[in-house]
C-alpha cells in the first residue's frame, strides 16, 4: 500500500508536485497517468526516498522508505534512470544487488528467469537493447519479492512479445495481493491493465477513479438513436436514472442510462422506427485529453481535438 498525504515537491519556483494526496491498494493494478511534466516521475521518486518532499509525506504500506529496514523486500521499483555498469552482466548486476541486501542466490536465478533474461545473463548489460535493459530493470525491482512493485513507464522499448509479458507479468503481481502502481504514456495498454488509475496535471491530482467511471464520466456509456419521431421516442424512454438529449430539429438523440438493447425493444414495442441505434464509445486515451486538455504543459504546434483529427 502506498499512501500519499498533501505530497509536494518544489524545485526552485517551478512547482513539480502539489499537494497530492492519493492511496495505491493491494490487489489490483493502478496505472499513474498524466501528461509530459505532470509530475509522476518526481512522486515515484519521493516514494522510493530518491527525492525528498518540500512538504507533506508519503509511506509504503505504512512507513517511509528509508525508515524499513529492508526497503527492497518492501518496494521494487523501475524508475527512468538506470544506474547500471555497462561493463558488467545482467548476472552480476543481479547478484551484486542480491548480496548486499542479504538475498540469497537462487532468487538472483528466479528472477533472472521470470524475466526471461537466461540467455543474456552473462552478456554485457551495456550492450543490452531498450527492452532488455527494462527486463533487467524489472528483475532488480522485483528481486526482494516485494508486496509493492512500482514501475516508471515499463513497457518503453519493449516489442509486442515483451508487451504482453509486462501486461501478464503486471496482472499476475497484482493476482498475489501486491501493490502495483504503473506509469505510461500509452493509454491503449492502461486500459487493458489496469483496474484503478491516478491521474495528475501540473502536480495536481485530477482523477482518482476506476478506467469504467473515467471512460464512463466523459461520455462512454452514451447511446446515439435516430428516429422520424424523436419527441414520441422520449416519450417512452423517459424514466428514472434516464437522461435524454437532442438539439431540437434534428433525428437524433443521446441516451444515458439504458442499454442499446433496452431502447430498440422500448422503441419496437411503440411501433417507432430507428435509423440509427449505436454505443457511443470512447476511449481511455478520449477520456484522458478530456481531463488533462488544461493541465498539459508542452502543446504541439497541430492541436488534437478528443476524436482524435488533427484541429
Ligand atoms: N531535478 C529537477 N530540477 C528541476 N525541475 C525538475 C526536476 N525534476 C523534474 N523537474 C520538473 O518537474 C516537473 C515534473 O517532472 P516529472 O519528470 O516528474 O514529470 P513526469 O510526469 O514524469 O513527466 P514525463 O511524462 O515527461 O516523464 C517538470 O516540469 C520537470 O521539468
Amino acid at each position: 500500500m502506498i499512501e500519499a498525504h498533501e505530497l509536494t515537491k518544489r524545485y526552485g519556483d517551478k512547482t513539480a508536485v502539489d499537494g497530492l494526496g492519493f492511496v495505491v491498494r493491494p490487489g489490483t493494478v493502478t496505472g499513474f497517468l498524466g501528461p509530459n511534466g505532470a509530475g509522476k516521475s518526481t512522486t515515484m521518486r519521493m516514494i522510493v526516498g530518491l527525492d525528498a518532499p518540500t512538504s507533506g509525506s508519503v509511506t509504503v504500506n505504512g512507513k517511509r522508505y528509508a525508515q524499513h529496514s529492508a526497503p527492497l523486500q518492501e518496494v521494487g521499483a523501475l524508475l527512468e534512470a538506470k544506474s547500471i555498469h555497462p561493463g558488467r552482466s545482467a548476472y552480476h548486476h543481479i547478484n551484486a544487488l542480491a548480496l548486499s541486501h542479504g538475498i540469497p542466490r537462487r532468487r538472483v536465478e528466479e528472477v533472472i528467469e521470470l524475466t526471461g533474461l537466461q540467455s543474456v545473463a552473462r552478456k554485457r548489460a551495456g550492450a543490452f537493447s531498450l527492452g532488455m535493459g527494462q527486463r533487467l530493470g524489472i528483475a532488480a525491482a522485483l528481486l526482494g519479492d516485494p508486496a509493492t512493485v512500482m514501475l516508471d513507464e515499463p513497457v518503453n522499448g519493449l516489442d509486442p512479445e515483451g508487451v504482453l509479458w509486462i501486461r501478464n507479468l503486471l496482472t499476475g503481481l497484482a493476482a498475489e495481493g501486491r501493490t502495483v502502481f504503473v506509469s505510461s504514456h500509452l493509454m491503449s495498454e492502461m486500459a487493458l491493465v489496469a483496474d484503478h488509475l491516478i491521474v495528475v496535471g501540473r502536480g495536481r491530482l485530477l482523477a482518482d477513479t476506476t478506467v469504467k467511471d473515467l471512460v464512463r464520466a466523459a461520455g462512454g456509456d452514451t447511446v446515439r438513436v435516430a428516429t422520424a419521431d424523436p419527441a414520441r421516442l422520449r416519450e417512452v424512454l423517459a424514466g428514472p436514472g434516464v437522461e435524454i438529449t437532442g438539439e431540437a430539429g434534428t433525428e437524433e438523440l443521446q441516451v444515458v442510462g439504458m442499454t442499446a438493447r433496452a431502447i430498440g425493444y422500448k422503441a419496437a414495442e411503440h411501433g417507432i422506427p430507428l435509423f440509427e441505434l449505436s454505443d457511443r464509445t470512447v476511449s481511455l486515451e478520449q477520456a484522458f485529453m478530456d481531463l488533462t486538455r488544461d493541465a498539459v504543459e508542452y502543446h504541439g504546434t497541430i492541436g488534437i481535438d478528443t476524436t482524435g483529427k488533427a484541429a
